[in-house]
């Protein structure tokens, strides 16, 4: 092996938050690295230092023996490093070919159109990462299109791919995939960076890990002989909560009734296809799936963001099928929406501002229409230290938050407002493992609290762990119900391959 990648005593200091202190890490020709670290330790910073977004204030880069210029993305790239976002840079609305195409601008030789489709298919094939280059972006599903900003990746000439949480928006058999994948690349003698909280994908593939806390290396080690467990306490410094014990208590009345709902995506395709169920008091319905199989539409509907195609929804017996997002939250409906950067916060706000953000104008937030600060700043800090959350203060901008971060911010807000029914989707995305777990927790003492709640997650062990019932939508459809004690990793998996026993009437 021979070293392909040094960073040397990597410094980056955001205000009084130091983001990344004296960091080094070195990348051998073919190697996999997992990058790991509890959320806001510095994982993305140090990946953005690399990939030169960010200007790192000391510490220099290495690769392939020469000297890189920090803070330009465009030398890393044409250097041979590439970096795989969570979201993507692909134009929706061209084929894959004319993507790739425009990646090859400032970098590779132009290839006409059919002769990079050939390329494309060959690429395809010795990765595993098969694609039709004629199909419009648009209509591939996520795991689709990562696996086009991959092969843009290859075909440019990367030798180093960072990877930023890849695996949080696929399928198992997608995961399978994506892992074999990194193995053939690095069979070539090439070299992987991927950050992730999932443990067992890292024992899977990961030659190295390298784990971060508070900004600085606590460990760089080879995954031989390492645990979940041993990984997960270098990652704390301790060893991690064990989950609380479950109680399980009988439902109380119905609160929401969903009928044969409907919903169409923003180019008018059927997503969401007569869906039916109930949900009580006191419990949590799990609703288990990959992403882009109607979730999305399920829940804009429930919340009364998108208006749905067909159906209806009652709340407490009421028809409410009509009503908009407003008139949902009035109504006691929380919605906690997978996209926190764009729809969760208001990224140039205040935590404090944005946990205030659905109640400022009443009690206890305001007084005859006068904000009383003092108050929402005592909440913002509860709720931030219950939480968890690494920020400066509970005065600074969401965007200055780490993407877990942010998250539990978003978390902390709608559970900490004690919702009578909550919609929850993806809600532990980009969380660390500790916690993931406490939202469980806190999702369950919700429930126990007689709080009602619609859990929709592609992590099985997550469902089973959270859901009273459980079901699976899958191409738009609900094609299972179970009920907890009915319920395991199996029956679960093959209905979300397709195998379904039957669609839910
Ligand atoms: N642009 C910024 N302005 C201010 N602070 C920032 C900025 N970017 C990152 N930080 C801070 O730097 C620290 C490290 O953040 P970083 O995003 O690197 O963490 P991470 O390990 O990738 O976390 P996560 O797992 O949550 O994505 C955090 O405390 C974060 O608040």
């Amino acid at each position: 092996m021979s070293t392909m990648l040094e960073m040397r005593g990597i410094s980056k200091t955001y205000g009084a938050v130091r983001a990344n202190r004296d960091i080094d890490l070195t990348v051998q020709r073919g190697e996999i690295v997992g990058l790991l670290g509890e959320n806001g330790s510095g994982k993305s910073t140090l990946m953005k230092i690399l990939f030169g977004m960010v200007r790192p204030d000391a510490g220099g880069i290495v690769y392939q023996g020469r000297e890189l210029a920090v803070g330009s993305p465009k030398g890393a790239l044409e250097a041979g490093i590439a970096m795989i976002h969570q979201h993507f840079t692909l134009v929706e609305a061209m084929t894959v070919t004319d993507n790739l195409m425009l990646g090859m601008q400032g970098g590779g030789a132009w290839l006409a159109p059919a002769a990079m489709a050939q390329r494309i298919r060959e690429a395809g094939q010795r990765y595993g990462l098969a694609i039709d280059p004629d199909a419009r972006v648009e209509s591939l599903a996520l795991g689709e299109k990562q696996r086009v900003e991959i092969l843009k990746a290859i075909l440019r000439g990367a030798d180093l791919l960072i990877l930023d949480e890849p695996t949080s928006i696929l399928s198992p058999p997608e995961i399978a995939q994506l892992l074999d994948f990194l193995k053939r690349f690095r069979a070539e003698g090439r070299a992987v960076i991927f950050i992730t909280h999932k443990l067992g994908e890292v024992l899977e593939v990961a030659d190295q890990v390298v784990v971060l806390r508070d900004g600085q290396v606590v460990g760089a080690q080879s995954t031989q002989g390492a645990t979940r467990q041993s990984l997960a306490r270098l990652m704390v410094g301790r060893d991690p909560a064990p989950a609380a014990a479950r109680v399980d208590t009988p439902p109380g009345r119905e609160r929401l009734r969903v009928e044969g709902l409907g919903a169409r995506d923003a180019s008018g395709v059927q997503r969401l296809k007569d869906v039916s169920f109930t949900l009580r008091a006191g419990e949590v319905l799990a609703i288990a799936g990959i992403d882009g199989n109607g979730q999305g539409e399920l829940a804009d509907t429930l919340a009364g963001i998108t208006r749905a195609s067909g159906g209806a929804v009652f709340l407490d017996g009421v028809d409410i099928t009509r009503g908009n997002a407003r008139s949902r939250l009035a109504a006691g409906i929380a919605y906690l929406p997978a996209d926190r950067s764009g729809t969760s916060l208001v990224q140039a706000m205040s935590l404090e501002d944005n946990l205030m953000l659905r109640d400022a104008d009443q009690a206890p937030y305001s007084r005859a229409g006068v904000i009383d600060r003092r108050t929402a700043r005592r909440i913002a800090k509860e709720r931030l230290a219950q939480f968890n959350v690494r920020a400066a203060s509970s005065i600074v901008a969401a965007r200055t938050l780490s993407g877990g971060n942010q998250q539990k911010v978003a978390l902390a807000r709608e559970i900490g407002r004690a919702p009578d029914i909550l919609i929850a989707f993806q809600p532990t995305w980009g969380l660390d493992p500790d916690s993931t777990r406490f939202v469980i927790q806190r999702v369950l003492a919700l429930r126990d609290a007689g709080g009602a709640v619609i859990y929709i997650s592609s992590e099985l062990e997550e469902v089973l762990a959270v859901g009273d019932r459980i079901a699976v939508l899958s191409e738009g459809s609900l094609v299972d119900m179970l009920d907890r004690k009915d319920a395991d990793i199996e029956r679960l998996g093959l209905a979300l391959a397709g195998s379904a026993s039957k669609k839910v009437a």
